[in-house]
C-alpha cells in the first residue's frame, strides 16, 4: 500500500531524518532530483520540438519566500551550470531563500523583476507544504505573462490546499509535479489532483520515518494481488461466490446488461439476475441465470441493486428484499435516490453496504453537496450511514465507516461515459461475492475499472461502457502479473 501524507506528518518525518544529517542535506537531495527531472524534460523537448536541450535553454523560476523556493533555486543553479539561461523572479517582495539565491547567482543565473516572455521550462517554487491556499499577486501576474513550454511544480502546485486537495483560490496548473519524499493528499484528491500533471516522486530517504498510517491510502498492484481470490482446485462456481444483480427495467434494459457484464468480468463463479430486463440479459449473456424478482433469485454472496432500476414502489420493494438478505450489498444509482428518500430502509442492516454516489447523489444522501475536501466528505457520509462510500469523480475516493480514506490512482476522463458506472458496480459486487471486504472491494473495483478504461481507450479511441467491461479481465491479468514482476509495469 502506498499513501499520501499530510504536511504535518511530512514535517515530523523530516525532522527525525534531518537530526541525523548535516544541515542542508535534504534540500540538496530534493534539488538534485528536481534538476535531474528538469534536464530530462528539456532533453525530451529538444527531441520532440527541436528546441534547446539543457544547454542554451531558457528556464524561469518563480521563487517564493520559503524552502520550496530554495529547492527551485538550487535546482536551477544546477541547470545553469549545465548551460541553461536562468531567470529567477522573487514573487513575495524580496524574500527568497538567501543561500539558494546566492548559489544561483554564482552559477550564472540572474534574479530579475521582469523575465523573458517565453521559456522552455518554468519552475513553480512559489509555495510548498508551508503554503496556505491561494497565490501571491505577483505570481499570478507572472503566470499570465510567461509562455512556458513546460511548467514543473516543485513538490506541489502552488496555491492548492496541500492536506485536502481543495483549490479555493488561484493555483498553478503544472505539466509535471516533482514531489519529495512522499505524495501529499493534494496529489491524489479533489481539484488539486487535476493541477498536478505527471507526478514524479523523488526519494530523499524519508520513507522509514513516515507514519505507517498515511492520511490517504493509495492502492497498488501488490494490494490488488494480495486481496484477489484466485480459485483453487477445490473451488466450484458456488464457492467462488454467487453475485446477484437487481438492475435495469423495461425502460432501461441496458443498465441490466452492463451491470451483469461488470459482474461477469469479476472473480465470482456465478451471476444471477433479478428484474424485468431478464430477456435482454439472457440474450446478451446466456451464462447469467435470470429471474423476474429478487425473492425468486435464491442465495447469493453479494447483491448489486440500483442501476436503471427506477424509483417507484416496485423498485423500493425490490430494494427492501435485497437489503433483507444477509449478504453484502452495493447500492448504486436509483437505489441511492431511494435511500435518500427512505433512509430507514438501511437502519436494520448489519452486513456490509457500499454506496457509490456521484456529487448529486451524495447531496440526496447527505443533504448538501460534497465539501471541497472530498476525502472528508466521503468519510462523514460513511460514518453517518455506517457504510463504505465510493465518491465518484475524476479522482474517485473511497471511505470506510471507520474513517479510512483511499484515493484511486487510475481514474481517467474516458470513464465519464454512459453506463460505465453500471459496469463498475457489477464488478464491485462480484468482488464482494468472492469474499473481499467492503472498502477493499470498492478500492479494487475503482482501481481495475480505471485501468480497464485505459486499456479500452489506448490510442485515443472512443470508449463505451461495453468496451470497459470487455477490458476488465485484461486489467485484472495485467495487475496480477505486474504484482508478481513489479518491473513489468511501465
Ligand atoms: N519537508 C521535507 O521533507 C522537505 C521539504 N523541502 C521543501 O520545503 C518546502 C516547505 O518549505 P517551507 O516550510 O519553508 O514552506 P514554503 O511552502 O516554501 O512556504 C512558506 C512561506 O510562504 C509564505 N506563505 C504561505 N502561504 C502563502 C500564501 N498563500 N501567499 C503568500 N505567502 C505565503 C509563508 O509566509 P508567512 O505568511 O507564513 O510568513 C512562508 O514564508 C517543501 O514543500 C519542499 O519543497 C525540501 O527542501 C527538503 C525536504
Ligand atoms: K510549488
Amino acid at each position: 500500500m502506498d499513501g499520501a501524507w499530510s504536511a504535518a506528518a511530512v514535517r515530523r518525518a523530516e525532522s527525525q531524518l534531518m537530526a541525523q544529517l548535516p544541515p542542508g542535506t535534504l534540500m540538496q537531495r530534493a534539488a538534485a532530483g528536481l534538476a535531474t527531472e528538469c534536464a530530462r524534460i528539456l532533453m525530451q523537448q529538444r527531441r520532440k520540438r527541436g528546441t534547446a536541450g539543457v544547454y542554451g535553454s531558457t528556464v524561469i523560476v518563480l521563487a517564493g519566500p520559503g524552502d520550496n523556493g530554495g529547492d527551485a533555486l538550487f535546482a536551477a543553479a544546477r541547470l545553469a551550470r549545465r548551460g541553461a539561461r536562468v531567470f529567477a523572479v522573487p514573487v513575495m517582495g524580496d524574500r527568497v531563500h538567501p543561500v539558494a539565491a546566492a548559489a544561483l547567482t554564482r552559477a550564472g543565473g540572474r534574479l530579475v523583476a521582469t523575465p523573458p516572455r517565453h521559456c522552455d521550462l518554468l519552475l513553480d517554487g512559489v509555495l510548498g507544504i508551508g503554503g496556505r491556499p491561494g497565490l501571491p499577486g505577483r505570481a499570478i501576474d507572472q503566470l499570465a505573462a510567461i509562455d512556458a513550454d513546460t511548467i514543473v511544480a516543485v513538490d506541489v502546485p502552488s496555491g492548492v490546499d496541500v492536506d485536502t486537495g481543495a483549490v479555493p483560490g488561484s493555483a498553478v496548473t503544472a505539466d509535471v509535479t516533482v514531489a519529495f519524499g512522499s505524495r501529499k493528499p493534494c496529489h491524489v484528491l479533489g481539484r488539486a489532483a487535476l493541477l498536478v500533471g505527471r507526478l514524479v516522486l523523488v526519494d530523499i530517504g524519508l520513507a522509514p520515518y513516515l507514519d505507517p498510517h498515511p492520511a490517504v491510502r493509495v492502492a497498488d498492484d501488490g494490494d490488488l494481488a494480495a486481496w484477489w481470490h484466485e480459485p483453487g482446485p477445490d473451488d466450484d462456481k458456488y464457492t467462488r461466490g454467487v453475485v446477484g444483480v437487481a438492475a435495469g427495467s423495461e425502460r432501461y434494459p441496458g443498465a441490466a446488461v452492463l451491470a451483469t457484464s461488470g459482474a461477469l468480468a469479476g472473480p465470482s463463479g456465478y451471476v444471477r439476475y433479478a428484474g424485468t430486463a431478464a430477456e435482454h440479459v439472457r440474450r446478451r449473456h446466456p451464462e447469467v441465470v435470470c429471474t423476474q424478482e429478487v425473492k425468486e433469485a435464491g442465495r447469493v454472496q453479494a447483491w448489486l441493486a440500483g442501476p436503471g432500476f427506477g424509483t417507484d414502489e416496485a423498485a423500493l420493494a425490490e430494494l427492501r428484499h435485497v437489503l433483507e438478505s444477509p449478504a453484502p450489498v452495493v447500492l448504486d444509482a436509483d437505489a441511492l435516490t431511494l435511500i435518500g428518500e427512505y433512509p430507514s430502509v438501511l437502519s436494520q442492516r448489519e452486513a456490509p453496504v457500499v454506496l457509490t454516489p456521484h456529487d448529486r447523489e451524495y447531496e440526496r444522501l447527505y443533504g448538501s453537496p460534497p465539501a471541497e475536501d472530498r476525502g472528508a466528505a466521503a468519510a462523514v457520509l460513511a460514518k453517518r450511514l455506517n457504510c463504505t462510500v465510493l465518491l465518484k469523480g475524476h479522482h474517485t475516493v473511497v471511505a470506510s465507516s471507520d474513517g479510512e480514506v483511499w484515493a484511486n490512482p487510475t481514474g481517467r476522463p474516458q470513464l465519464a461515459t454512459a453506463g460505465s458506472g453500471d459496469v463498475l458496480a457489477g464488478f464491485m459486487a462480484s468482488l464482494l461475492a468472492s469474499g473481499m471486504g467492503g472498502a477493499k472491494a470498492a478500492v479494487a473495483a475503482s482501481y481495475l475499472h480505471g485501468l480497464a478504461g485505459g486499456i479500452a481507450g489506448a490510442g485515443h479511441r472512443t470508449v463505451t461502457a461495453s468496451d470497459v467491461a470487455r477490458a476488465l479481465p485484461l486489467a485484472v491479468g495485467a495487475t496480477l502479473t505486474a504484482a508478481e514482476t513489479p518491473s513489468k509495469r511501465s
